[in-house]
């Protein structure tokens, strides 16, 4: 590998972010999204890999805060903008990255890393585990009806400029955020991407638009969508895009989709973004004809074993001895004991006092554990998990587990 690594300066980053962009195509994103994008870069934690001044990789990292099982929200590197040059590919560029930032992570005491992947094979060599996983939902509304619960019918709703509403929205996002692990709080700047709306995108469908759920004068709920029209010799066809939908209470969050799945001269309403257990696939008639399908989303890397496992809670009590396998970040590899239960956790080192494990895995397992939403007995079963002692899988699984299933609301 001949190229040289350094910090990002700002003055670099049009270069930068073209090398990306390249990476993934070299289409153009829209000058709104562009902005955005130079606007949240964190210069400071972003990576340019630079050949004769020509810059041929990159690499950022957002601090993000993510919700973990039991609510508490944790600082998180959310890794991101990895590209490296078709010219340069296959050269260990992308893992000389990986290394330097790994180090940066940890130097920042921040204990876990987060990324959503183009590829899924990718990330698993440097410990990145699948951990969330969502849904996408297209649901036929022609044959579709939704049960919906007592108070949905009190619930008003009215349009709102989506731009205007950006507050009450955010509000209510900032109050589900500690309900669901994998959902990221947002920090000042980032309610931009909700509300992002480039004409090049939308494929034909309208502008973003924006439905506001209020009782008693106050917004509990919204919904953001867009309407695709068609039409064919036998009518109207149109699909409704769900972007976001969030509520604070079950009638809410069944209005707006009742209000979805009834828009005029649409048949139509296709979600590509939902939690697996998303409530609203319990408010439909007829389940099959949502084509519900789920694929990876959110991938998780414990950067520091101890304190990422402190940081969350057990659904159940657990003491199990976990033996840590951890090539790429040596300093988590060995024996550590977790203790918790639904109030908090400890987890210490045991290597010196010779306690034997009850569980075998590598970190890779421990990330898609992480947040609840891959149970450890599933990756037993694939031999990715080994019990040493008996009863410590189903233990352990059991605690590990979530009652909501981990999300990630949208990309980054
Ligand atoms: C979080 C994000 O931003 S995800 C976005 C990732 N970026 C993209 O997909 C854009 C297009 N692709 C690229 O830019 C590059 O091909 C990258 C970044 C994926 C890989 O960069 P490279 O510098 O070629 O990777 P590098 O040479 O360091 O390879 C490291 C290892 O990953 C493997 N690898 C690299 N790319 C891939 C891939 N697409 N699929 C599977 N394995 C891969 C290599 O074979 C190598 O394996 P090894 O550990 O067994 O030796």
């Amino acid at each position: 590998m001949t190229a040289e690594l350094r910090q990002l300066d700002q003055s670099e980053w049009e270069q930068w972010y073209a090398t990306l962009e390249r990476a993934f195509g070299g289409v153009a994103e829209a000058p709104e999204e562009r902005q955005l994008w130079d606007d949240l870069t964190e210069c400071e934690r972003s990576i340019g890999a630079w050949d004769d001044g020509v810059c041929v990789g990159t690499a950022g990292a957002f601090s993000f805060r993510v919700t973990v099982p039991g609510g508490a929200l944790l600082d998180t590197a959310g890794v991101t903008m990895v590209g490296v040059a078709a010219t340069h590919r296959r050269r260990g560029l992308l893992r000389a990255m990986m290394r330097r930032q790994l180090d940066d992570v940890r130097e920042r005491g921040e204990a876990v890393a987060v990324l959503t992947a183009s590829e899924p094979a990718i990330y698993g060599r440097f410990g990145y585990g699948t951990a969330s996983y969502s849904l996408r939902l297209e649901i036929d509304t022609t044959r579709v009806r939704l049960a919906v619960p007592p108070g949905t019918d009190e619930v008003r709703l009215r349009y709102a400029v989506p731009a205007e509403a950006g507050p009450a929205c955010e509000a209510v996002y900032a109050r589900r955020v500690a309900g669901r692990p994998g959902m990221l709080a947002r920090r000042p700047g980032w309610e931009r991407l909700i509300t992002l709306d480039p004409p090049g995108e939308r494929n034909g469908a309208s502008p973003q638009q924006c439905v506001l759920a209020e009782r008693d004068g106050e917004v509990v709920g919204y919904a953001l969508f867009a309407v695709k029209p068609e039409w064919d010799a036998r009518g109207p066809k149109g699909t409704v895009r769900v972007q976001d939908v969030e509520a604070l209470d079950p009638a809410a969050y069944a209005a707006l989709w009742r209000f979805l799945c009834d828009i005029d001269l649409t048949s139509t309403v296709l979600a590509l973004n939902r939690p697996v257990d998303d409530p609203v696939v319990q408010l439909v008639s007829d389940v099959r004809r949502c084509d519900l399908r789920s694929r990876d989303s959110l991938y998780v890397r414990l950067v520091d074993v101890g304190a990422a496992l402190e940081a969350r809670t057990y659904q159940a009590p657990v003491d199990v001895v976990l033996d840590v396998e951890d090539a790429f970040c040596p300093w988590n590899e060995g024996r550590w004991r977790l203790v918790g239960d639904p109030k908090g956790a400890s987890c210490k080192r045991v290597d010196a006092d010779g306690t034997p494990a009850d569980l075998a895995l590598s970190v890779r397992e421990l990330g898609s554990a992480y947040l609840g939403g891959v149970p450890l007995a599933q990756l037993a079963g694939a031999g990715r998990v080994r019990e040493l002692r008996q009863g410590a899988l189903a233990e352990a699984s059991l605690a590990f587990g979530s009652a909501s299933a981990p999300w990630l609301p949208h990309g980054f």
